[in-house]
């Protein structure tokens, strides 16, 4: 097992359907007996953030944003900045989710203009990457994902963070999930050798294109169908350091699944 700290991030999405609900769930886990070697973080709708984050009672869970845009303020209808979330006291902010990437037509080139803005802003990120079936089925898993890392890859490089202990720490600020497109909400999910599989491909990719000490120290968590009968398998995985959980997040056994390496 690693050192990395064991992360379970859960993303509501456009999820509950009241603010009486969202307090609901975040009652529950005020409640739990929460394994205190994770670190938790709820992904919720911005209309919520503020009071979601007011009703949490524990230390131990973070609040992230769903979503920011790469501009800090002007003309962007609808938009929600970087340095707005820090100003709020949001912590994270999860971008590049594959329903932001196919609904709402966001490129990897976007996606890491955002996560650049992010960083800049002070915020740690919840970066999704991943594969289609086809693209799977295809071979191009791995070739996939370097992609979509390596346009986030570029923007790092070019925000001048070039010194490598300040380079580790900006890095230590991105949680990297691994989310087949294939096992977002389909109840397919990954098996622990092929989650294994990519994570690793991701560590040699970041060693290559970053350095060994980011590659050996991000945290890679998978996400797509996790559940409370298979996170434990996944989670004893060496290179599997938590999940991003989307509709079990909205369930009671989202606890059993923060509690996996229990
Ligand atoms: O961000 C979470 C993922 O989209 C996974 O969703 P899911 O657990 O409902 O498959």
């Amino acid at each position: 097992m690693s050192t990395r700290q064991f992360f379970v991030g859960g993303n509501w999405k456009l999820n509950p359907t009241s603010l009486s609900k969202a307090k609901e769930l975040v009652e529950v886990l005020n409640k739990a007996d929460l394994d205190p070697n994770t670190e938790v973080v709820i992904g919720v709708p911005s209309l919520y953030l503020i009071p979601v984050s007011e009703a949490v009672t524990k230390k131990q869970i973070l609040i992230s944003a769903e979503n920011s845009y790469y501009k800090e303020s002007g003309a962007y209808t609808g938009e929600i900045s970087a340095s707005q979330l820090k100003d709020a006291g949001i912590p994270y902010v999860i971008l590049g989710h594959s329903e932001r990437r196919t609904i709402f037509h966001e490129t990897s080139e976007v996606v890491a203009l955002k996560t650049r803005a992010a960083l800049d802003a002070g915020l740690k990120v919840i970066l999704c990457i991943g594969e289609t079936l086809t693209q799977r089925e295809g071979g191009e898993t791995a070739k996939v994902c370097e992609e979509q890392l390596a346009a986030v890859v570029k923007q790092i490089k070019e925000s001048h963070i070039f010194v490598e202990p300040i380079l580790t720490i900006h890095y230590s600020n991105i949680v990297i999930a691994y989310e087949p497109v294939w096992a977002i909400g389909t109840g397919k999910v990954a098996t622990t050798a092929q989650a294994q599989e990519t994570h690793v491909d991701v560590r040699a990719y970041l060693a290559k294109a970053v350095s060994t000490t980011v590659a050996s120290e991000v945290r890679v968590i998978y996400g797509g169908s996790v559940n409370a009968a298979n996170s434990g398998d996944l989670g004893a995985q060496q290179d599997i350091d938590g999940f991003l959980v989307g509709g079990a997040s909205l369930k009671p056994e989202f606890v059993d699944i923060i509690n996996a390496r229990k």
